[in-house]
């Protein structure tokens, strides 16, 4: 894996220097930065061997979307627990009674020692957002993701002290832009997880600085990778954190949402609930040549069936 991940692997000033430390030497100087990859180092060959052996923890979000019937979460969660899946996420918001009649058949399926969070996707206020993980709080979430704005700091911040008797934290990130919106989460206890996502942070430099920053508020980086490829690219951060910042996989997984993956050159490849590390080096995602023939708009075949069945219609 070395050979893949060299540039990971560089010497702790060196890889310091690739982030830009601009507005957040009052959350981490660069100086702390250097100290957290060197206290790592020692036994980072150790954390390597590990994941090349086991893999890096994932759950799935593919069980719980909204909308499905209570027969299909029935049957995709037993399916997932049956490929050794022991962590799940099931999206909420829409109708309170229809979250707490799913919650409990996620519980009956899964039991109460697997980890089953849920995400709001912004739907509340942040009131609401109380009373509502309230309410699910006997199902016992780990995280509520997402309850209210992702912009919404000080709300997060009053959500999570709200919630945390109640053993639920909070988690967001995947709309977040930039290292200085994750700073002021980590200063100001508004995340309990954070979901960095590979493609709306401004690039490896800016996502590096925040995986950074939560090691230094021992804040565990659980990826967002619902949407196309962000499978493939998040993979690597979880990788890196955990040989060379957090040093442990203590309530860290990454997300795995099972769609879209048979489009990719280099797919991501789960085995008992575990990211396999890719071997393909380079942090890069390729999709299939045919893929894009099939799917280029509005020429592709695929679309032109869409046409032909009246599903879309061409502009
Ligand atoms: C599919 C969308 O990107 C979003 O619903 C995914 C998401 O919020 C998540 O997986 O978390």
């Amino acid at each position: 894996m070395h050979s893949e991940y060299s540039i990971l692997f560089q010497d702790a000033e060196q890889l310091v220097n690739t982030i830009d430390f601009t507005y957040m030497s009052d959350a981490l100087t660069k100086e702390e930065a250097v100290a957290i990859l060197k206290k790592m180092d020692s036994t980072k060959a150790q954390r390597e061997s590990e994941l090349l052996k086991t893999g890096y923890p994932s759950y799935t979000t593919s069980c719980g979307w909204l909308g499905y019937s209570d027969e299909k979460i029935t049957k995709l969660a037993t399916e997932a627990m049956a490929e050794g899946t022991t962590r799940f996420k099931m999206k909420v918001g829409k109708d309170l009674q229809d979250d707490i009649r799913r919650a409990k058949i996620f519980r009956e399926v899964i039991g109460f020692d697997k980890i089953w969070c849920v995400d709001a996707n912004q739907k509340w206020d942040v009131q609401e957002a109380i009373d509502w993980m309230t309410a699910l709080a006997p199902y016992k979430p780990l995280w509520i993701e997402e309850p209210t704005s992702p912009d919404d700091i000080l709300g997060h911040a009053a959500i999570a002290k709200a919630l945390n008797p109640l053993g639920i934290g909070v988690a967001t990130g995947e709309m977040c832009q930039n290292r200085v919106m994750f700073k002021q989460f980590l200063q100001a206890n508004a995340l309990q997880f954070c979901q960095i996502d590979a493609c709306r942070m401004g690039g490896v430099n800016e996502v590096l600085a925040v995986i950074l920053m939560a090691a230094k508020f021992d804040v565990p980086v659980c990826p967002h990778a619902g949407g196309v490829a962000l499978c493939e690219l998040v993979q690597h951060y979880s990788m890196f954190d955990y040989i060379r910042c957090a040093g442990s996989l203590k309530n860290r997984m990454t997300e795995f949402a099972d769609h879209l993956h048979e489009h990719m050159l280099d797919p991501v490849t789960i085995n008992n609930g575990n990211y396999v590390p890719p071997k393909v080096p380079g942090f890069i995602v390729g999709i299939k040549p045919e893929s894009l023939r099939d799917y280029e708009y509005p020429e592709g075949p695929a679309w032109q069936k869409l046409f032909e069945e009246g599903l879309f219609e061409k502009e």
